[in-house]
């Protein structure tokens, strides 16, 4: 069995419908503070809760035959990390740590773990692939890579072995429809504009138009959540498999400006988006693309979404009818 962390939110709900799909069984951890009940599928057990609850992690594993953790439970606004550095240390570093230790009194020994390319910092060139340095420029990168680095040490510690992903921009929705992203607030770039051509917002605002790039705005490349599920399941079996540890970058190797990405919102929606030009949002690099040839390679991973324009009319199909 699994235990998903964090198995309501964006992401791990489409974790746990791809692998409840293949015939895994799953209990989800979630204190609902970012997730939806709604996202979790009727049949996979949802324990309400926060899993810095000591307690609750020992019954948690006391009463499911867990063998392995795929953690996607942390906060997740760069922005944010960096006026309230303190909610992201306590929750992302310190709650992790409780999680860990959990895991180590019961003996479990598998751990997939959501990094992020916001580990990396300033690129000093892209595509990023995993050996670039590690220098965070905002907390929510440092929490993550601090989590790293105590998944090095338990691996050589306590034969705890680990994948970690470290994910680019995640972007899309279950192409059925059945669940897709809803944050409340809502801050990422592609549902914010997709809302606007909806008119259930304004306008959106370009966080800075002087940046090294070539329209000014910043360059982010943007990966199906059905491909980071792929990921997420290839990595478990790697770990089943009795491999070594290891890191991946998760991305399309293809880098969209903020300017590319609300033009292809108002290709796909038929509707125009009104934006306004901003000043800069602290703690955003320029420029992030991935290298993601070792998963291909390493993991076998093969991403099935290859264009923005694939991608955005996912999260359109589910902005238009969306549950939750
Ligand atoms: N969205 C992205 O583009 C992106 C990119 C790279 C990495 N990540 C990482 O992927 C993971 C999932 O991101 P997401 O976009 O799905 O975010 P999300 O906020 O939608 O999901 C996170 C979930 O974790 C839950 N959670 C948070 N703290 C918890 C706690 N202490 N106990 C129990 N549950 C808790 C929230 O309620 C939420 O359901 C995060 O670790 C994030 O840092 C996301
Ligand atoms: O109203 C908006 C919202 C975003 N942006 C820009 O759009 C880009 C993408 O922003 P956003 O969608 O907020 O994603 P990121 O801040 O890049 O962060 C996401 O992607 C990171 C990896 O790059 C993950 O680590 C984070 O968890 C995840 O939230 C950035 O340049 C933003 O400045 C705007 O210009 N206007």
């Amino acid at each position: 069995m699994i235990l998903v962390t964090g198995g309501a939110g964006y992401i791990g709900s489409h974790y746990v419908l791809y692998a409840m799909e293949r015939g895994e069984q799953i209990v989800v951890l979630d204190n609902l503070v970012y997730g939806h009940k709604e996202a979790v599928p009727k049949n996979v057990p949802l324990v309400i809760g926060d899993m810095a609850d000591i307690a609750l992690l020992d019954h948690l594993f006391q009463t499911y035959p867990i063998e392995a953790v795929v953690h996607f439970a942390a906060y997740a606004y760069v922005g944010e990390s960096v006026l309230q550095p303190a909610k992201y240390y306590q929750n992302n570093a310190l709650a992790t740590f409780q999680v860990l230790e959990a895991m180590r009194r019961h003996g479990v020994r598998y751990f997939v773990f959501s990094s992020t390319c916001a580990t990396y910092g300033l690129p000093q060139y892209v595509p990023i692939d995993e050996n670039h340095p590690q220098n965070p420029i905002n907390p929510y990168g440092e929490s993550k890579l601090f989590v790293e680095r105590v998944l090095h040490s338990y691996d050589r510690a306590y034969n705890m072995r680990f994948v970690s992903l470290r994910y680019f921009n995640a972007a899309g929705a279950d192409p059925q429809g059945r669940i897709g992203e809803s944050h409340d607030p809502e801050t990422h770039l592609i549902p914010l504009a997709l809302q606007v051509a909806l008119g259930k917002r304004e306008h959106i605002t370009v966080y800075g138009t002087d940046y090294d790039t070539p329209d000014g705005t910043c360059i982010r490349d943007y990966i199906h959540i059905l491909d980071l599920a792929q990921a997420h399941a290839l990595a478990l079996e790697r770990l089943r498999r009795g491999l070594p540890s290891a890191c991946y970058n998760l991305g399309t190797e293809q880098g969209y400006s903020v300017r590319e990405v609300i033009r292809t919102c108002e290709t796909i929606s038929g509707r125009p988006i009104k934006t306004l030009d901003g000043p800069r949002r602290a703690g955003d690099p320029p420029r992030l693309i991935a290298s993601s040839t070792k998963a291909k390679q390493e993991l076998g991973w093969h991403p099935q979404f290859q264009t923005l324009e694939e991608i955005v009319q996912t999260a359109w199909n589910w902005e238009q009818a969306r549950r939750y």
